[in-house]
């Protein structure tokens, strides 16, 4: 069944309407009429486009040929037609036609006219029929029955028959179309093709159903498009597009196969998608045409509820009917067994009528519950999807935003680092270029060096073979001027053996006795007149003696040296220094200083007590001098000191480091210090008397000897040697001193000591051939150093006063 009848039969299957009461046309003439039946005749098939003063015949032929009543175009070629519109038409099919045309306007109530009228007869009963006909369907269209009424072709065709008469033309339309469509040996589909253009389709369709087409076409083109997805899914239809579908009116007008369709596509898609998301617009789409299905499921159980009162009402009225028939019927026997049969058989056929439309109302309830569960189930389905698709979409959205912001982030860091390492690359572009010129510069620089040096290599190339030869030449030389140093090295003992020999011959020429007169300074505490007249260059004193008269006022002493009394102990100590080099050698020295008492014997020799380093007498600087050589000279001699400290009193020896003499005891010293210390010691221990005229008066001799050992380390030869250092006691006359008992005892022994000395030193100066050394301790203790003279180097005398040597 066409979508044309599906609709159909609907309306057929509507409310039993009253009549609405036609009335006959007012008369008019037969042109107006004419004119009034083209004119609608052309709005309705503009493509005839008859002409208004068209003739009666005209007319009569333009509705006969079938093209206004019979839905059939006049063709030339009827086999062309056949090809598309269907069969060609018969002279008698379209009378045949026209036949139930004018049935169907009869059953309307309007006027009819007859086929002879249409053929040859009166032209104005057929014009009549038209106006009625139009008048009619104007009457319908003016209460809304077409354009005021919704867009839905049912609801427009329910109000359009609206009267009984409308369901007795609705009846004859039926039969018009649908019979004459099943009697047609071509089928519905045939026609359907012949009446499609006939007057009733043009009415209708032209009204009603193109009305429904309209909105379709207006609402619904897009979902048109919809129907006919047939290669695309429906998730590839953009979102505007399935917007504006939900929002046009266009499911409305959709078949309700289609939308089922529609449906069962969607959940396809859906089911084929491996993950079963649906996109939220389809979703919006079906949900959509499963709200529309709903509404006509509600729409057609309102309809059948309806059809099914109507069923019990035409029932009890034909059972009211049939009532009034048995009543008559038993009014007179005959006449009402005829009309009984005729009623009972009306019954019969009313109660098989009734009975099918129960059945078909049974079954079209099952098949609605069954179509309802059916949805019910697709909707709880897809509500359960459409709920979880909607979280997922929410989800996805969050998920969709959150990545947004962090795609934003990380665009905005990328543009923030892009335009950083873009400024970076450009300084640093920039840094290459500037390091390339540079580089170029240095290249071509170093280039111009590189000719440069290798000019200069080449001429340093010459150089240095110039030099080579030079050097070698040198080489030679200097190997020449090496064995002459060779030479000279090992001459050098020998040179220096002679050296010294030399310098010890020197210090002999100056004299191996040598008598130095130092002058004391006058004491704070005396008050006297010097008798110094003068000191001469050359070791001349002169003094004067005012007790004496005349020659003997003034007497001269000649000296090897006089010092003065602001000499100080250094200047003393530079005529002796000479000798601590001798003692080196291998030569032996005496140092005495003589005087009498306070005289400054021990000052000259060892300083006053605690001396300053300035204050340091002749002792302390010949030690020190004598190791400051000996550390000089230590790559070529290896030198051991030791020192003795002896006393002579009241002529008893006495150690001053030790107990015994002769084995007195030798302390090896490394260092002045150890010398000074020793010193200390030896001072400590000696002899200190008081007399009146000196109260530190030292009452005996003191002798600090220091043996040299000397070790030439080259030929391993040896040497040895001494150094005396004597601080002789004091010398002053017994007379004078005024000492008596112990004191005058001491006196008497220094003094016999002293002339002992005396003797000795002036036999060694007249070398006597005897030597007076054991008259006196002290000449004992010196003998071997006094009697190797001249071996021995020096025997110095040093004179503190104007009285040293008697024998002077
Ligand atoms: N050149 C000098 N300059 C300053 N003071 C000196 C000098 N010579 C000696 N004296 C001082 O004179 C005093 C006597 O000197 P010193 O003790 O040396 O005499 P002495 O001859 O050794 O006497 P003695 O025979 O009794 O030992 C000391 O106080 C000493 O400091």
């Amino acid at each position: 069944m066409s979508k044309f009848e599906e609709e159909a039969n609907l309306n057929l299957e509507g409310e039993d309407c009253e009549s609405d009461g036609i009335g006959s046309m007012s008369a008019v003439d037969a042109s107006g009429k004419r004119r009034r039946v083209v004119e609608w005749l052309n709005s309705l098939f503009p493509s005839l486009n008859i002409p208004l003063e068209a003739s009666d015949e005209e007319l009569r032929a333009l509705l006969f040929d079938g093209t206004v009543l019979c839905g059939v175009e006049k063709r030339q070629d009827p086999s062309a037609l056949e090809n598309q519109r269907g069969a060609y038409i018969s002279f008698e099919q379209r009378r045949e036609k026209v036949r139930r045309f004018l049935s169907a306007v009869e059953g309307m109530g309007l006027p009819s006219f007859t086929v002879d009228d249409l053929e040859n007869g009166s032209i104005s009963a057929v014009l009549d029929c038209l106006l009625s006909l139009r008048d009619h369907f104007n009457s319908k269209l003016g209460e809304g029955g077409i354009h005021g009424t919704a867009n839905c072709g049912n609801k427009t065709r329910k109000k359009w028959f609206t009267s009984k008469d409308d369901r007795g033309a609705m009846d004859i339309c039926e039969g018009y179309l649908i019979r004459s469509g099943k009697n047609s040996p071509t089928g519905a589909e045939e026609n359907k093709n012949n009446y499609s253009e006939s007057i009733f389709h043009r009415v209708w369709h032209s009204s009603a159903v193109s009305e429904q087409t309209a909105s379709l076409r207006h609402g619904g083109h897009k979902f048109h498009e919809v129907f006919q997805l047939k290669h695309g899914r429906y998730s590839d239809i953009p979102a505007a597009k399935i917007s504006e579908i939900i929002k046009s009116n266009g499911l409305d007008n959709a078949p309700t196969q289609s939308l089922l369709s529609v449906i069962n596509r969607i959940l396809d898609e859906s089911i084929d998608r491996k993950n079963g998301e649906m996109p939220l617009r389809v979703a919006s789409l079906l949900r959509k045409v499963v709200q529309e299905i709903e509404r006509r499921i509600s729409t057609q159980t309102e309809h059948i509820r309806h059809q099914n009162d109507l069923i019990k009402a035409r029932e009890e009225k034909y059972q009211s009917r049939i009532r009034v028939l048995e009543t008559l019927a038993s009014g007179t026997n005959e006449e009402a067994q005829v009309k009984k049969t005729a009623i009972e058989e009306s019954k019969k056929q009313e109660e098989q009528q009734t009975l099918k439309l129960m059945k078909e109302k049974e079954n079209n309830d099952r098949m609605i519950l069954e179509f309802k569960q059916e949805l019910e189930a697709i909707n709880n389905t897809y509500e359960d999807h459409y709920r979880q698709l909607y979280a997922e979409a929410k989800q996805n959205e969050a998920r969709l935003q959150e990545r947004t912001k962090e795609a934003e982030f990380l665009l905005a860091e990328s543009s923030k680092r892009m335009n950083e390492l873009k400024a970076l690359s450009e300084f640093k572009f920039h840094n290459w270029t500037k390091k390339e010129n540079v580089f170029h510069n240095f290249i071509s620089f170093h280039l111009q060096s590189l000719k440069g040096l290798r000019t200069s290599s080449e001429s340093i190339k010459v150089e240095v073979n110039n030099s080579q030869r030079e050097w070698t030449e040198e080489l030679k030389s200097m190997e020449f001027r090496l064995k002459v140093l060779l030479d000279a090295a090992e001459n050098y003992q020998t040179i220096l053996a002679e050296n010294r020999k030399l310098y010890n011959e020197v210090q002999e020429l100056k004299g191996n006795i040598r008598v130095y007169c130092r002058l004391r300074p006058f004491l704070p505490s005396q008050f006297a007149k010097s008798t110094v007249d003068y000191i001469g260059d050359n070791g001349e004193l002169g003094l004067v003696n005012p007790s004496r008269q005349g020659k003997d006022s003034h007497r001269v002493f000649k000296f090897n040296k006089v010092f003065g009394q602001t000499a100080t102990q250094v200047q003393v100590f530079l005529d002796i220094q000479p000798l601590i080099r001798s003692v080196l050698d291998g030569y032996n020295v005496c140092i005495f200083a003589y005087g009498q008492t306070g005289s400054g014997k021990t000052y000259t020799m060892s300083g006053p007590d605690s001396p300053s380093e300035e204050e340091w007498g002749v002792n302390y600087r010949a030690l020190n001098d004598l190791f400051q050589i000996s550390q000089a000279r230590r790559n070529a001699y290896n030198y051991e000191v030791r020192v003795q400290m002896v006393e002579i009193y009241n002529e008893q020896i006495r150690d001053l480091l030790s107990d015994t003499v002769p084995d007195a005891r030798m302390v090896p010293v490394k260092s002045s210090n150890d010398v000074l210390a020793k010193m200390k010691l030896g001072q400590a221990n000696r002899a200190v008397g008081s007399t009146a005229l000196n109260e530190r008066s030292s009452r005996s001799h003191c002798i600090l000897t220091v043996h040299v050992r000397g070790e030439d380390l080259k030929i391993g030869s040896t040497s040895r040697a001494c150094l005396h250092l004597i601080d002789l006691a004091g010398s002053e006359r017994v007379d004078r001193s005024e000492v008596t008992g112990e004191r005058l005892k001491e006196a008497q022994y220094i003094n016999k000591s002293l002339s002992a000395l005396g003797d000795v030193i002036f036999a060694l100066s007249q070398k006597s051939a005897h030597v007076p050394y054991r008259n006196s301790k002290l000449t004992q203790i010196l003998q071997s150093s006094l009697g190797t003279f001249p071996n021995v180097h020096t025997i110095k005398v040093l004179s503190a006063t104007l009285h040293f040597l008697r024998r002077n």
